[in-house]
């Protein structure tokens, strides 16, 4: 067979891999270099025009975060922006290279791979890369040109429960009623906000997110309210707060239910006077804004132990709108199921796949704790991982060994939580507030960790 002319470079620090990807691949092109250093990357990237470049995910031994080959991948990307590049993985590291091909790889193969898959995605690749002739190298070009956007804004489903849910979600849209979204996670809330938004009188404004779960303590107040420069000690320069940037649109507020005690207080006064006053200022600043609120915990039981505030419930939910959990709504699994399909098989350039009929009753009677957005990971993950044509209940027993990998990986993160908790509160002999700001969360939040680890006293 004569070889292609083409130039392949293999960069892994695994002299045992480096040998076995060149015999093979040495077979089918004329040039095949190989690297155990990335560190060389941009050196050769200098001298050397390559077709396809072969990267491993993990480098210094010991060290398994996957993060160096995202580094290496976007060292390389940013000076060729269309480089092709295919991960070398480990299996327990597939979610890595998920994350690898958002970030512009274009494909991936598995450690102990089969030479001739390899062989196929090398080549699939390489065709690409003709296709992809660059002509303008180290320009700062957004990466991911050729990945398809994340799935969007569009809502399907067709059962009665989640047609009603939207239903009522448009009616009130015209209207500036503040909005409370109650569901399990994944089922939806935020994309029904966004909809929400849009179909409002005020589409032209923001629509401004802020995870509550997410803020740090320290940076709550500011993030949420803003502050004047000198505040404290780090506020350089003014900043205005989220609340204040939806100023005419609409603010969202996930995970409401973390909202700790005193900032629960300060934002019922914006949602009583409508003005928000700046961390460090007395003027306050007049503010116009529609606000929806989502959560996956019962508010009314947090009011009953105290954690959340009766009359703040009262002006959050002046329409409440629960989300049914994916399991209620079977019918919804097949149309949600499909376009996914469709968005994954273009996204990473798969041929047309379908959805065998086994796959679909396996599907159907999963009970989806993580609702819809489990089944978005399991239908990617499947695209990802089948070479055939249609898709069967095996590729998903497959997403579900990597979905119990990943929640052993969530206990390890659980474990190490709940030592770090209990390590603060030795330290500062089970004062809360002090081991609240050591840890960087909320006092509710902390609370809500310690119910959780069973270390309330
Ligand atoms: N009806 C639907 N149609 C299409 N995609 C959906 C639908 N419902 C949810 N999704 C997708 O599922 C994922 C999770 O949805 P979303 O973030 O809106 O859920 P959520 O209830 O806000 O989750 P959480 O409580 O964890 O914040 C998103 O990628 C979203 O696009």
């Amino acid at each position: 067979m004569q070889k292609i002319p083409a130039k392949i470079l293999i960069v892994d620090d695994d002299a045992d891999i480096l040998t076995a990807a060149r015999v093979v691949l040495r077979q089918r092109y004329t040039h095949v270099d190989t690297e155990a250093n990335p560190q060389r990357l941009t050196v050769l990237l200098r001298q050397n025009q390559y077709h396809v470049i072969l990267l491993d995910m993990n480098y210094s031994a010991g060290r398994l975060s996957g993060n160096e080959g995202l580094f290496w991948l976007n060292q390389i990307r940013s000076l060729h922006p269309q480089q092709q590049v295919v991960m070398i993985t480990a299996y327990a590291d597939i979610q890595l290279a998920v994350e690898a091909m958002k970030q512009g790889a274009a494909d991936f193969i598995v450690k102990p791979w089969d030479n001739e898959k390899l062989e196929a995605t090398v080549y699939t690749v390489y065709q690409h890369s003709l296709s992809r002739k660059e002509t303008q190298p180290a320009q700062k070009k957004p990466l991911q040109e050729h990945a398809i956007a994340e799935p969007g804004s569009e809502i399907i489903g067709s059962s009665v429960a989640f047609k009603n849910v939207i239903a009522t979600a448009v009616k009130v849209a015209k209207t500036d009623a503040n909005i409370l979204l109650l569901g399990e996670n994944g089922t939806g809330k935020e994309l029904i906000a966004k909809h929400i938004h849009r179909q409002s009188l005020r589409s032209a404004g923001a629509f401004v997110k802020v995870d509550v779960g997410a803020l740090s303590a320290t940076l709550f107040e500011s993030e949420l309210f803003g502050h004047k420069k000198g505040a404290f000690t780090d506020a350089r320069e003014d900043r205005i707060g989220r609340i204040e940037s939806a100023h005419g649109g609409t603010l969202f507020l996930d995970e409401v239910g973390n909202l700790p005690l005193p900032l629960q207080v300060k934002l019922l006064s914006v949602l009583q006077n409508r003005e928000v006053i700046p961390l460090g200022s007395n003027v306050p600043v007049a503010v116009d804004i529609r606000l929806i609120c989502a959560t996956n915990l019962n508010l009314r039981h947090a009011v009953g132990i105290g954690e959340f505030r009766e009359d703040l419930l009262y002006r959050i939910n002046t329409v409440e709108i629960t989300v049914p959990p994916l399991r209620s709504r079977s019918q919804d699994i097949p149309t949600l199921a499909n376009h996914f399909l469709e968005i994954y098989t273009t996204k990473y350039r798969k041929e047309t796949k379908s959805l065998a009929a086994d796959a679909l009753v396996y599907l159907q009677k999963h009970t989806w704790p993580g609702n819809v957005r489990e089944l978005q990971h399991a239908i990617e993950r499947a695209v990802i991982m089948s070479d055939h044509s249609s898709l069967h209940k095996n590729d998903f027993l497959l997403s579900a060994k990597i979905e119990t990998e990943e929640k052993n990986e969530a206990f390890n993160l659980d474990e190490m939580e709940r030592k770090a908790i209990i390590a603060a509160i030795q330290k500062h002999n089970g004062n809360l507030s002090q081991v609240a700001k050591e840890l960087g969360v909320g006092r509710t939040t902390l609370y809500r960790k310690m119910t959780r680890y069973g270390l309330e006293k």
